[in-house]
């Protein structure tokens, strides 16, 4: 029986930096962010209708999607990105499926979907258990801004376009705090793992 997790958190709340973790202890990641900017690949079906919808101004010279140009205008309008969302959620939950089940079929011990929006999509039923990375907004904001360079407004604009972390702490199976180091987190996550047997 493998364990499907479903690994979410906010915007810069640390669902990488757990899921390098889990990485290295030999589990397969299944990473919807990653999924979501293939779907959005010159020749996809994704990307026409983007362009179709958005217009030339979110395509960069080469032709290729210009994120920081979509990311501003979605951030910024709650249709718009409804609208975005519409086009690529679709396909990015058809591949997240075809991968899990593939680590299904070859018998991994566990199976870890990184989903930023699994709440918010309401998309629980995918996994059998949630680990949310939890940090404050204090934490959240300020680590936002210093790893993208965003300002205040920026950083706030896509944190406030996702359900509060607070609110996901009491629809997680588990929590991980990550407001200390790096090792405090990786020893919460071992014990979580311990808990759900499927590590040492
Ligand atoms: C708007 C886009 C082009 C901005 O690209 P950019 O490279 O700047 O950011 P990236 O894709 O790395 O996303 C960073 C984080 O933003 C947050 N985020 C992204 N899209 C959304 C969204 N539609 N709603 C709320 N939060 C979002 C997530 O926490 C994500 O981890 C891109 O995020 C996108 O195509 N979003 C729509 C698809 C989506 O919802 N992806 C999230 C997981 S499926
Ligand atoms: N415990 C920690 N202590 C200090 N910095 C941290 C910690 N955990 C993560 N960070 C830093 O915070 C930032 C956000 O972390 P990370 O990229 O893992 O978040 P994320 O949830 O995957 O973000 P996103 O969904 O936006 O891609 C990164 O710059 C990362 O290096």
């Amino acid at each position: 029986m493998t364990l499907v997790i479903g690994l979410t958190g906010g915007i810069a709340s640390g669902k990488s930096t757990v899921s390098s973790l889990l990485k290295e202890l030999g589990f397969p990641i299944v990473d919807a962010d990653v999924i979501a900017k293939e779907a959005v690949d010159q020749g996809k079906p994704a990307y026409s209708k983007i362009a179709e919808v958005f217009g030339h101004r979110v395509l960069q010279p080469d032709g290729a999607i210009d994120r920081a140009q979509l990311g501003s205008e979605i951030f910024a309008d709650p249709e718009k990105r409804k609208m975005l969302n519409e086009i690529v959620h679709p396909e990015v939950r058809k591949e997240m499926i075809r991968q899990r089940d593939e680590s299904i079929q070859q018998g991994s011990k566990a199976v870890i979907l990184d989903i930023p929006l699994l709440f918010e999509s309401k998309l629980t039923h995918f996994a059998d258990k949630s680990l949310l990375v939890y940090v404050t907004p204090e934490t959240q904001l300020e680590r936002l801004m210093k790893r993208n360079g965003y300002t205040q407004k920026e950083a706030q604009q896509r944190i406030d376009s996702q359900m509060p972390l607070d609110e996901k702490k009491s629809l997680a199976d588990e929590v991980l705090d990550n407001n200390g180091t790096r090792e405090e987190t990786e020893i919460q996550l071992l014990g979580i793992l311990r808990k759900w047997k499927i590590s040492e």
